[in-house]
């Protein structure tokens, strides 16, 4: 996309509720077939309108009357079209109102879903390596141009290692100037941004002001294609300046070996990990690595027998429907929830050297002697094409758990693994899925993986609940991507 934006002819304007509707002399405007949106009412005119959605930035040019009208003003406007791809526009209109600001006021409407005037002031980490190492000038080719066009204060910074995002972020004095951390990147750097986040001592006032949100540029982007319903960084982009912020709930993860961690996606042991971090040495194969993995293991039967103890919130298939239509709401961003404190941080579950509580179930051995998919989530998409969690909800104060056990047939399996696209895998009558709010996984096997956000963690006893409402993100129409939740009926 050019950061030039094409220059269109001067339009009549006018304001009305759902954009800046031009009036074009017709036989003046070789755009006609492009944008006529209503039909001529006139012999000599045209109407078309620009969605206040689309516009990104307006600036009057010159206040005094341009044909002699009193009130009469040019102003620009710089918004994107759709053409099959995004594209940029800038447009001279001639407006007659007596609206003292009238910039001000196009701005206004044009940012009203985000409770802002202005664009954000933007922290953007870019993942050089991410994405196969596209990540860098898919952000400079599709999203930068449409920060820069939207006049944005952005600032970006490169990530030179693993885990160098988690130091930036903890490090960075003037973190709060900013109000979106934007990450450039696969899923790997929104997990480093939250954790470096948490290890700040000003977490609180971080966790309530920022937020963390994705411009997809890896192989894996679960934030962008839950939250802004796209895979494409130039409409992530615009997702990012026009839409309002959301709260989600966190999943605090306690390791005998490690201080806690924080997750915003996934937890998965079993088949998915291994077919996942188990199959790096495959990265040759590009996106059919995963595949190849879980394949090689469903055909060898796999099981990763564990102990589990669960705390559940809505066990079973019947139950989790309710407590789904007890929880759904159109738009979350209307939610108010209580403001970030130092006891938002507190964890309620007891440490590793106690038992867990006797309100937790303990799984039968039946299960965990044989399993061979565990997969807690918190967002629905976890890669394109995955609706692994239907049913997930930002901030029920739950976790999505789907568990299977290798006592089903391999066609079994495989049919729910083909299912995945759609979300229909949980109907089965051999899956658990279940709303939990803590577990406690200890795996039985010597050696193994342990994947969260699709990091690799130490494959060791591992402790999980909710921190409710905890981290601030920005969500297309204020929910998650339309997922269609298949219900138990
Ligand atoms: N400059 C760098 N060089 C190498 N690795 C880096 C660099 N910057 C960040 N990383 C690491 O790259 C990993 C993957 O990042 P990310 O999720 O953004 O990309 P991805 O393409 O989706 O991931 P994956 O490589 O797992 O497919 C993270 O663990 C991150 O710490």
């Amino acid at each position: 996309m050019s950061d030039k934006p094409l220059l269109q002819t001067l339009s009549r304007a006018t304001i009305t509720p759902n954009g800046i509707q031009l009036s074009v002399d017709w036989h003046k405007s070789s755009q006609y077939p492009l944008f006529c949106c209503s039909s001529s009412n006139s012999d000599r005119s045209i109407h078309r309108t620009i969605p206040y959605h689309d516009i990104l930035f307006a600036e009057e040019l010159d206040s005094s009357a341009s044909d002699g009208d009193f009130g009469t003003r040019e102003v620009e406007l710089t918004y994107v079209a759709r053409n099959n791809k995004l594209e940029l526009k800038k447009e001279i209109v001639i407006i007659t109102d007596y609206e003292p600001n009238l910039s001000q006021t196009i701005l206004q409407k044009a940012y009203d879903q985000t409770n802002r005037t202005h664009p954000p002031r933007i922290l953007v980490l870019i993942n050089p390596h991410g994405g196969k190492g596209k990540a860098l000038k898919l952000f400079e080719d599709k999203a930068e141009p449409i920060l820069k066009a939207a006049q944005c204060e952005y600032e970006v910074c490169t990530t030179l290692k693993h885990q160098h995002a988690t130091e930036l972020i903890r490090t960075r004095k003037d973190i709060l100037e900013f109000d979106t951390i934007v990450c450039a990147s696969g899923d790997g750097i929104p997990h480093e941004v939250i954790n470096g986040l948490y290890q700040r001592d000003d977490r609180a006032e971080c966790f309530e002001h920022l937020a963390v949100t994705q411009i997809p540029c890896g192989s894996g982007n679960a934030m962008s294609l839950s939250c802004l319903d796209t895979n494409d960084p130039a409409e992530a982009a615009l997702s990012v300046l026009k839409s309002p912020s959301v709260r989600i709930d966190l999943m605090a993860i306690t390791q005998p070996s490690q201080p806690v961690r924080l997750s915003f996606l996934s937890l998965t042991y079993g088949m998915i990990a291994d077919g996942d971090i188990g199959t790096e040495w495959l990265r040759f194969l590009g996106p059919f690595r995963f595949e190849v993995g879980i394949v090689t293991k469903l055909l060898q039967n796999a099981k990763y027998p564990c102990d589990l103890s669960v705390d559940f919130c809505a066990k079973d298939h019947q139950l989790l429907s309710q407590h789904y239509s007890d929880n759904t709401k159109p738009d979350y961003s209307k939610t108010k929830h209580l403001p970030i404190t130092d006891k938002s941080f507190e964890l309620k579950s007891p440490s590793l050297e106690n038992p867990p509580p006797k309100d937790w179930e303990r799984l039968d051995s039946q299960i965990t002697d044989n399993l061979s998919i565990f997969y807690v989530g918190k967002m629905p998409i976890v890669s394109a094409d995955t609706n692994f969690f239907p049913a997930a909800i930002p901030d029920d104060g739950c976790m999505d758990l789907v568990i299977t056990d290798n006592r089903s047939s391999v066609l079994d399996t495989a049919n729910l693994l083909l299912q995945v696209d759609k979300g229909t895998h949980v109907l089965q009558k051999d899956v658990i899925h279940s709303k939990v709010k803590a577990f406690r996984l200890a795996p039985r096997i010597p050696k193994g993986y342990l994947s969260v956000d699709g990091e690799s963690f130490p494959f060791e006893t591992t402790q999980v609940e909710v921190l409710p409402t905890l981290l601030k993100t920005v969500m297309k129409e204020g929910t998650y991507a339309e997922t269609g939740f298949p219900s138990y009926s």
